[in-house]
C-alpha cells in the first residue's frame, strides 16, 4: 500500500504553512503533520522547484553515459493529483476507529487531517465510511487476531469523467446490510458511480483479494486520456496522475514519430492506453500485458474506442517478443512501459532480432532504466536520441522518464539474421532457437541434428511447435524418425535451455 496521509480537507489552513519558491510553486515546511511518520512524500519539505531539480540531477547522473536529459516537465498545480486512494482502518483502545495510512514500516494506522496529493473527494468518502462503520456495526479487521470485516477501502476517480469507484475490501464474503451500506454511501456522495466489495480472506499484506462483487453501479469506472476512453477495474493498472500522464503520452507519441504506416508494439500495455492513443497514427498496434484483468480491460478499451487496428495479447512481454522474433514479424516501433523493476535481456534480445526503427522506453524506475540501457548499448544496435522527464509524482522522490532510441546505421553493428527454417510460429513458450539447440547438441554430444528431429522431440516433450510445423504432408508419407541417441541429446539441450 502506498503511504500517503489524508483526510478532512483544510486547504486554507495548510496554505498558512507553505512558502513560495523561486518559480512560484509552493513548498511545504509544516503543512503535513504526519509526513515524517507516513514516509509517502519524501520531498514534502522542499519547494516544488527544488524537487524538480533533485529529480533531474538524479536522472542526469544515472543516464549520463547514454545521452543528455531535456528539461523536466513539471506539474502546474502539483496538488491532489492522485486518482487512487487507499485507506486502512484500525480500532483504538477507546473504541474509536482510525482511518488512514500505515506508519512507514509498520502496520499502525495513522489518521491525518490533510493529504496534499490525494484526490479531495476520495478523502471525504473515506471519512464518511469511517463514520458509517459505527452505525452499521461493521467491525474493522484485526491482522493479529484475524477477526473483523473491513480491511481496506480503495477509491479510484476518473479525472476527466468525474466517475468514482469505491472498493470495500473485506475479510469475508459475508457483509451484513451491504446494499443498505452502499445506499447510505451513495446518498452522502452522489458522485459515486460504482461500489465493489472485494474479498481478501488471505493472510497477506496485499490490499486486494481476487474476488469482486458489485454492490452498486457497473463495477468499474471510465476515464479519458488524450481523447480516448479507458475502462478501469478495481485491480487494473492506471497511472495515478492523469494530468501529467497526458503530457507523458504526448511526449512518447512525439518520440515515436508515427506516420500511419507503422506496425507498433505496446509492451507492458496495462489497459492498452499507449497503444490505443498511438492507434490513430499507426497501421497496426500489438499490445501485450501479463495481468489478466488489465488485458481484459485493454480488449474492452480497444472495442470501446473502435480501434480496428489494435490487438491485445495476455502474457509475459519477454516471452511474447521471443515468439514474435521467431515468427519474423515486421515491427517498426516498440513502446515499452514496464514496472519499476524494468524489462529483461530476453525482451531486448528479441527486440534486436525484430529490429524496429525506434524504441520508446517509458520508465518509472531510473535505476532499472539505466541497467536496461546499458544492456541495449552492449548489443550495439540502438543509440539514445532523446531523454525526457515528466513529473508524475510531485512531493515524492519518484519520476517518469521517456527515452527515444533509434537504430544505428547498418555498418555500425553486426546484424543477427534469422533463417527462415527457424520460423516456428507458436514458439512463444520456447526459450532457445533451433540454431541454438543444434549448436549445443554438436558441442556437448558431437552430434548433428536436423530441424525435423528437434521438432519431433519438442513435440514428444509437449512443447508446442506449430500445428503443421515439420509434420508429414500426407498421412502415408514417410518421414525419418529421430534416432534414440539424438533424441537423448536434444532432450538434454531442451533441459539445458530450461524448456523442459
Ligand atoms: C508501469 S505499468 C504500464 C501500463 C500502461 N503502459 C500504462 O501506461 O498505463 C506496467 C504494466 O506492466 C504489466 N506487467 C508486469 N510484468 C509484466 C510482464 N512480465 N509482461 C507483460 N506485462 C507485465 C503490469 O501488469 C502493468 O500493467
Amino acid at each position: 500500500m502506498t503511504k500517503q496521509g489524508r483526510y478532512k480537507q483544510s486547504g486554507e489552513q495548510s496554505k498558512k504553512h507553505v512558502h513560495v519558491s523561486e518559480n512560484g510553486h509552493t513548498g511545504n515546511k509544516s503543512g503535513c503533520p504526519i509526513s515524517k511518520k507516513c514516509g509517502g512524500c519524501q520531498y514534502i519539505d522542499k519547494s516544488y522547484a527544488e524537487q524538480l531539480k533533485i529529480k533531474t540531477d538524479q536522472v542526469k547522473k544515472l543516464l549520463a553515459p547514454y545521452g543528455s536529459v531535456d528539461e523536466i516537465i513539471g506539474m502546474k498545480e502539483p496538488y491532489h493529483y492522485r486518482n487512487k486512494v487507499n485507506a486502512a482502518f484500525q480500532h483504538k483502545r477507546n473504541g474509536e476507529i482510525l482511518a488512514g495510512v500505515y506508519e512507514e514500516g509498520t502496520h499502525r494506522v495513522l489518521s491525518v487531517d490533510d493529504c496534499k496529493i490525494e484526490n479531495r473527494l476520495a478523502q471525504e468518502i473515506v471519512e464518511t465510511i469511517r463514520g458509517l462503520l459505527r452505525s452499521f456495526k461493521i467491525t474493522v479487521y484485526n491482522e493479529d487476531s484475524g477477526y473483523g470485516l473491513l480491511r481496506h477501502v480503495m477509491i479510484r476517480t476518473g479525472h476527466a469523467t468525474g466517475e468514482v469507484m469505491v472498493v470495500l475490501v473485506t475479510a469475508s464474503p459475508i457483509f451484513p446490510s451491504k446494499k443498505n451500506f452502499a445506499k447510505a454511501l451513495v446518498k452522502a456522495h452522489p458522485q459515486i458511480t460504482t461500489i465493489v466489495q472485494n474479498i481478501n480472506d488471505k493472510d497477506t499484506s496485499m490490499v486486494l483479494g481476487e474476488r469482486n462483487q458489485v454492490l452498486y453501479g457497473r463495477g468499474f469506472i471510465e476515464d479519458k486520456l488524450c481523447g480516448k476512453t479507458f475502462k478501469i477495474s478495481p485491480t487494473s493498472f492506471y497511472q495515478v496522475n492523469p494530468v501529467q500522464t497526458e503530457l507523458l503520452y504526448n511526449k512518447a507519441m512525439e518520440y515515436a514519430n508515427l506516420t500511419g504506416e507503422e506496425v507498433v508494439v505496446d509492451a507492458y500495455c496495462g489497459t492498452g492506453t499507449i497503444g490505443i492513443v498511438a492507434s490513430d497514427h499507426a497501421k497496426q498496434v500489438i499490445g501485450v500485458e501479463l495481468n489478466k484483468a488489465a488485458a481484459k480491460d485493454a480488449i474492452t478499451n480497444v472495442k470501446r474506442n473502435e480501434c480496428k487496428n489494435v490487438r491485445i495479447y495476455d502474457g509475459d512481454a519477454g516471452k511474447f517478443m521471443v515468439g514474435m522474433a521467431e515468427a519474423g514479424t515486421d515491427v517498426d516501433v516498440v513502446f515499452l512501459d514496464p514496472p519499476r523493476s524494468g524489462s529483461t535481456p530476453e525482451f531486448f534480445d528479441s527486440v534486436c532480432k525484430l529490429a524496429p526503427k525506434r524504441i520508446v522506453y517509458i520508465s518509472c524506475g531510473p535505476e532499472s532504466l539505466a541497467r536496461d540501457l546499458k544492456y541495449l548499448k552492449s548489443k550495439r544496435m540502438y543509440q539514445v536520441e532523446k531523454i525526457a522527464l515528466v513529473d508524475l509524482f510531485p512531493w515524492t522522490e519518484h519520476c517518469e522518464t521517456v527515452v527515444l532510441l533509434s537504430q544505428r546505421k547498418a555498418d555500425d553493428y553486426v546484424e543477427v539474421e534469422l533463417e527462415l527454417d527457424e520460423l516456428d510460429v507458436t514458439s512463444a513458450e520456447s526459450k532457445a532457437t533451433y540454431a541454438e539447440i543444434k549448436d549445443y547438441v554438436l558441442k556437448e554430444h558431437g552430434l548433428k541434428v536436423s530441424n525435423l528431429y528437434i521438432s519431433q522431440v519438442k513435440r514428444k516433450c509437449g512443447i508446442e511447435v506449430g500445428e503443421n510445423y515439420n509434420l508429414p504432408k500426407s498421412e502415408d508419407s514417410r518421414q525419418p524418425q529421430c534416432p534414440e541417441e539424438k533424441e537423448k541429446a536434444i532432450k538434454d539441450a531442451l533441459e539445458h535451455f530450461g524448456m523442459i
